[in-house]
């Protein structure tokens, strides 16, 4: 049986961390759909695209040769064949993502390349999976709802924060939670306009990870599958 657990929720919520361990866990393929949106953002700014010409980004986007690897123990990014794992995770680009992440088209063309990996057909540099942990902002509701397991994580917004300027700063006193800010809640404010990530849809089951460690999240998630995958066996 191939197995698709869809996993969304805020910046910071731990879905890329906890996603890549669950997946890791259970011998399925692992797809950062948000990981998608910052490469089609790499791209554009490397074709010196104005990122509010929506035509133009739509249209580069539509052609862009890219290569998600989801093999969970080194997942990574090719665009027209450079590894840009760690150029995306820039600055410039957490700022910008989400100005091409709310392009319609952009959305339509990345969102079918994403049911293509869930689907087994486009699953570049891993073959060993039993399916696919895909996570996101949409994936529960619009690229998978007919997942076999759909989790949305949350996590209060001081602990998000925390946890962002932890990653970026390297420690989470006052001045760095507020440079993190607009990466966090601003983006999510701009992502929200186009998808529905901070409320649970019908059938979807919210994990809260506030107060759990990242173990503790993992195991809350595998607990989840195994009741989903329990029941329907
Ligand atoms: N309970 C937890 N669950 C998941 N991640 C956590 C938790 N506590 C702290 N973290 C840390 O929070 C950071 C942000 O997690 P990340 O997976 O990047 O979130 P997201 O993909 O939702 O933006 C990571 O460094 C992760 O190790
Ligand atoms: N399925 C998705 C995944 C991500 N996005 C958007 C939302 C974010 O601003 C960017 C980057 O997503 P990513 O998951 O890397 O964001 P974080 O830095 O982990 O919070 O893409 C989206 O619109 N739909």
């Amino acid at each position: 049986m191939s197995l698709t657990i869809a996993i969304d929720g805020p910046s910071g919520s731990g879905k890329s961390s906890v996603s890549r361990e669950v997946a890791r866990r259970l011998g399925l393929a692992y797809l950062d759909t948000g990981a998608m949106y910052r490469a089609a953002t790499w791209w554009c700014v490397r074709n010196g695209m104005d990122l509010d010409d929506q035509p133009g980004v739509a249209g580069l986007v539509e052609h862009i040769p890219l290569v998600m690897v989801t093999d969970p123990q080194a997942p990574t990014v090719h665009v027209d064949g450079v590894d840009v794992a760690d150029a995306i995770r820039d600055s410039a680009i957490s700022t910008a993502v989400s100005a091409v992440a709310t392009n319609l088209v952009v959305r339509a063309e990345l969102q079918a390349r994403q049911r293509a990996v869930i689907a087994g057909e486009a699953v570049g540099g891993f073959s060993g999976g039993q399916g696919v942990v895909a996570e996101g902002r949409d994936i529960t509701t619009v690229v998978a709802p007919d997942a076999d397991v759909r989790i949305l994580l949350v996590a209060s917004e001081d602990a998000r924060l925390a946890r962002r300027a932890r990653d970026v700063h390297g420690t989470d006193d006052a001045a760095s939670v507020d440079a993190t800010r607009d990466q966090v809640l601003r983006r999510d404010a701009d992502d929200s306009t186009v998808s529905q990530f901070h409320v649970a849809a019908d059938g979807v089951v919210t994990i809260d990870s506030s107060d759990l460690d990242l173990e503790q999240t993992v195991q809350a998630v595998l607990s989840v599958v195994q009741r989903v995958v329990g029941a329907s066996a």
